[in-house]
Formats: structure tokens, sequence, C-alpha cells
């Protein structure tokens, strides 16, 4: 290797490793990733008058797989190609897990993860939350931290939960550790995710797969049960 390269790969694992330690780098999955938004953007504090989120009574069990909400989403979908294939499980609570498999296809540098590519992670195990609600909801904001580099090849461990909600507003927040769920925190975000309906899609995709997904009863039915609510 070129040795002024390998002066300065010294110099970055000495930044990362000197990288301030708050509770989140050390706390273990079990306490969720709850600690208030990273920065606190105005838009991503809850009101006064919100209130703590309901866990659905037909929530899938803690410990389920959550599966694809839709087969071509670039998150979650098994028949997208390049997509992350994140897979997410319900827990306790208002909560979901979620490993992600960094691989070649998702590098923005040589070995390592793009960042946009990590963000989709966060607001694709922030959106599997409507799962627990029951409500179909759209990130409206989406805010990010990037604590350490991510090698391809990482299986990175998400963790994610509703800390509050306010009317057709869901206030959440993820945390993502390297290679287990008690590793070190690489990524964080906070969010705002919006409640719509259905129609949100029907009226805003592009008419060829939305009369795909409607086409298909599986679809449907996965659109349709998060519109019955108590
Ligand atoms: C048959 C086909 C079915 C297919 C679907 C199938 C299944 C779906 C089921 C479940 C989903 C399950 C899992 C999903 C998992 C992952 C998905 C990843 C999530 C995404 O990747 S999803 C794509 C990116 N996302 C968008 O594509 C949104 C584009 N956007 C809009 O479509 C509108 O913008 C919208 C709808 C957000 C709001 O529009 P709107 O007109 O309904 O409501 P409005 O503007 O009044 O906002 C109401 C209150 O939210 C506040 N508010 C709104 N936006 C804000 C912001 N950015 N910052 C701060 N506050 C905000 C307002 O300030 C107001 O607050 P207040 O009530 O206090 O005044």
């Amino acid at each position: 290797m070129d040795p002024s390269l390998a002066r300065r790969d010294r110099r970055t694992a000495a930044r990362v490793r000197s990288a301030p330690v708050t509770n989140e780098n050390t706390r273990g999955a079990s306490g969720g990733p709850s600690s208030g938004p990273p920065t606190g953007s105005p838009a991503l504090t809850p009101p006064a008058d919100a209130t703590a989120p309901v866990r659905h009574p037909e929530a899938p069990a803690p410990g389920e797989l959550l599966g694809a909400h839709y087969g071509q989403c670039f998150g979650c979908g098994g028949e997208q190609q390049h997509g992350l294939h994140l897979e997410a499980r319900a827990q306790d609570g208002v909560r979901v897990t979620a490993e992600f498999t960094v691989k070649a296809a998702h590098q923005g540098a040589p070995g390592l993860a793009h960042g946009g590519v990590l963000a989709t992670a966060l607001d694709e195990t922030l959106g599997s939350l409507s799962w627990l609600l029951r409500v179909i909801a759209v990130t409206g904001k989406l805010e990010t931290d990037f604590v350490r580099p991510v090698p391809v090849g990482t299986v990175l461990h998400l963790d994610a939960e509703v800390t509050a909600v306010a009317g057709r507003k869901i206030y959440s927040s993820a945390v993502g550790r390297i290679g287990s769920p008690e590793g070190p925190v690489a990524v964080r975000a906070s969010a705002l995710f919006i409640e719509v309906k259905v129609d949100h899609f029907i009226d805003n995709g592009r008419p060829e797969e939305i009369r795909a997904a409607m086409a298909d009863p599986d679809q449907v039915r996965r659109a349709r049960a998060f519109e019955v609510n108590p």
C-alpha cells in the first residue's frame, strides 16, 4: 500500500476511535434506540399534546418477521435485484429490529457503504413500524447521523421505535450497529412519518405499477389491512 494512504488510514481509525461515546453508543439493543433526536431539529420534536404510541392489538407478535410491504420495494422487496433486502422483525411495544447486509452494489467509496444507502436502511426500518401501528405512513422528514464508516460485508443491526404520535404525525428514532445488536453504533436517525390513506399511492404512483399492484390480491390485502383500525 502507498505509505501516505496507510498514514491516512491510521489517522481515520484514530478519529473514529476517539468519537464521543454517548449513552446510545454503549447501550445494548434490549433498551431500544430512543434517547431523543440526534441533533434536535424542531420538526422532529413532538408537540406538548403528543401521546405515547399504541401497539395495534393485531400487530405481528414479538419475534415475527414482517415480510416485504411491496415486492418491488428498494428497501425490503424480494423482487428488487439490487435492493437492500432488509428483513425486519416485530419486537415488544412499538419497536422493530432489522438486519441489512451491506453488499458490493451498495458502495459509495471503495469498500464502504454509501451514506444514502444507509439512510435508506434507516428509512425502511422506521417505515416498517407501520406494521405495529397498523397505519400507512410515509416519511416526511428523516434526519441521519453517520457515526462510523460501514464496510462492505457488514451486517448492520437496526433497531427502531415510535416515540410519540400527534394526530397524523408519527415520531420515531432508530440506530444501526455494526456486526451485532450490541456492536458499535454506526448510524442514527430521527424521523417524522405522516399517516396517509392507500389513495396516496393510487393517486400518485405511476399507473402501470399501480395497476399491477391492484391486480395482485396479496398486495391489496396487505394495503387494506392497514386501514381497518379499531
Ligand atoms: C395498492 C397499492 C398499495 C401500495 C402500498 C402498500 C402497502 C403500504 C403499507 C404499509 C407501509 C409499510 C411499510 C413502509 C416501509 C417503508 C417505506 C419507506 C418510507 C418512505 O420512504 S415513503 C417515501 C418518501 N416520502 C414521500 O414520498 C412523502 C412525500 N410527501 C407527501 O406526500 C406529503 O408531503 C405528505 C403526505 C407527507 C404530507 O402531505 P399532506 O397534504 O397529507 O399533509 P400536510 O402537508 O398537511 O402535513 C400534515 C402534518 O405533517 C406536517 N409535515 C408534513 N411534512 C412535513 C415535513 N417534511 N417536515 C415537518 N412537518 C411535516 C405538516 O406540517 C402537518 O402538521 P400539522 O398537522 O401540525 O399542521
